[in-house]
């Protein structure tokens, strides 16, 4: 199915956003109004950038009144993520009414980490959304790994699971590979097990499960119709669950990939040759105007919480990337929050019904 067909039950609005011909240029007094609001927010670049932009905006040719901005467009993964639910609602009432299984996912919370115990109530929240059974073990912070082995153990028996995730990061104590390495290949959704990995990496191999973040984001360049094949695209960060995936896939997606990481030598000259760029750091900010290519697609996966004495949590969340100023040179940018993390999401509820389906040899 052509991609773009898959919008058609969007709501007009929505549909416009996600025409790249909407793209908007921006009038002066707009660009006045926008200027107010960046200065008024954290982004830590933006004043030496602003710095330097002004004094570029004193050379004769250039007057206030032509400083007009393009903006790029918005990659709204909450409204992309909210369709593939849809589809997935679908196929797994479609499931449960032929054969009578209904999907179910298992998630694993070890210890009291707030942001973790956040994230598997969204995950608890999603299946449900969307009719796949979940089940949840908590263990304790001082749990053995022994007894986290025994809960996986149970969980690869049982038939009415057909996906297994054990949140990261788990205690310190526990060795992490062991963990990983205990759950079945078939149940998998993470796609975090070596063997899936691997296969990821070779070509004429297919894995069973691609990670969910990583697989989000090619998600959306697909659903947006942006094209990889031929590009060049950089992935900030080299992490297991998501830079190294992430660069696999855009390999095989044909595209030309480099990956910029901590001892890289000026990743900044790097990462400006990129027509993609899919950061992963963990880094508030980090990736500023000066980095980007102008018409670059970004994909923003960083997911860092900034003080912010105005937010009634006290933080609020940025991405690795400054996007106040990355929007005024990027063809398209992912937002934080709304881009990738709703899509990691929707993947996992992807994999656990593509699970169960496979189990059940049903098509
Ligand atoms: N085994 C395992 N699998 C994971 O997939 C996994 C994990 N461990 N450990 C932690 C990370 C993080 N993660 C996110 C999922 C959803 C959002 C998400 O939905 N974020 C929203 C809301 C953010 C908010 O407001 O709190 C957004 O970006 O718009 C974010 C982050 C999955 N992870």
């Amino acid at each position: 199915m052509a991609s773009s067909m898959k919008f058609t039950d969007c709501s007009p609005s929505a549909i416009v956003r996600l025409v790249p011909s909407t793209r908007t240029r921006l009038r002066s007094s707009d660009s006045a109004v926008l200027f107010h609001r960046v200065l008024g927010r954290s982004c830590p670049a933006y004043p030496r950038t602003f710095v330097s932009r002004s004094s570029i905006s004193t050379l004769p040719v250039i007057s206030a009144s032509i400083s007009t901005e393009a903006t790029a467009q918005v990659i709204d993964g909450k409204l992309v993520a909210k369709q593939i639910r849809e589809e997935i609602t679908a196929e797994v009432s479609r499931m449960k009414d032929a054969i009578g299984v209904v999907p179910g996912l298992a998630v694993i919370l070890v210890g009291d980490r707030k942001d973790s115990a956040t994230y598997v109530r969204n995950k608890k929240k999603a299946c449900e959304s969307v009719g796949i059974k979940s089940f949840e073990v908590n263990l304790p912070e001082n749990a053995t790994e022994q007894e986290v082995l025994k809960h996986i153990s149970d969980f690869n028996d049982d038939p009415s699971v057909h996906g297994i995730l054990v949140q990261l990061p788990l205690p310190k104590h526990m060795n992490e590979q062991n963990v990983l390495h205990a759950v079945s290949i078939e149940k998998d959704v993470d796609g975090f097990h070596p063997l899936n990995i691997g296969r990821l990496a070779m070509r004429g191999e297919e894995p069973l499960f691609v990670p969910c973040t990583p697989k989000g984001c090619i998600e959306l360049l697909h659903r947006y119709n942006i094209s990889i094949k031929g590009k060049r695209a950089v992935v900030i960060g080299r992490s297991n669950i998501v830079g190294t995936p992430a660069a696999l896939l855009l390999q095989r997606e044909d595209a030309t990939v480099s990956v910029v990481h901590s001892r890289t030598k000026d990743p900044e000259e790097l990462t400006r040759q990129a027509d993609i760029i899919i950061s992963a750091v963990g880094k508030a900010n980090m990736v500023e105007g000066s980095w980007i290519k102008p018409g670059a697609v970004i994909i923003d996966v960083g997911i860092n919480p900034v003080e912010d004495a105005s937010s009634p949590r006290g933080y609020r969340l940025v991405g690795d990337v400054c996007y106040e100023e990355a929007s005024k040179i990027a063809s398209a940018i992912t937002p934080v929050p709304g881009g990738v993390g709703p899509m990691t999401i929707a993947m996992l509820l992807s994999n656990t019904l593509t699970a169960a389906k496979r189990t059940h040899n049903f098509q």
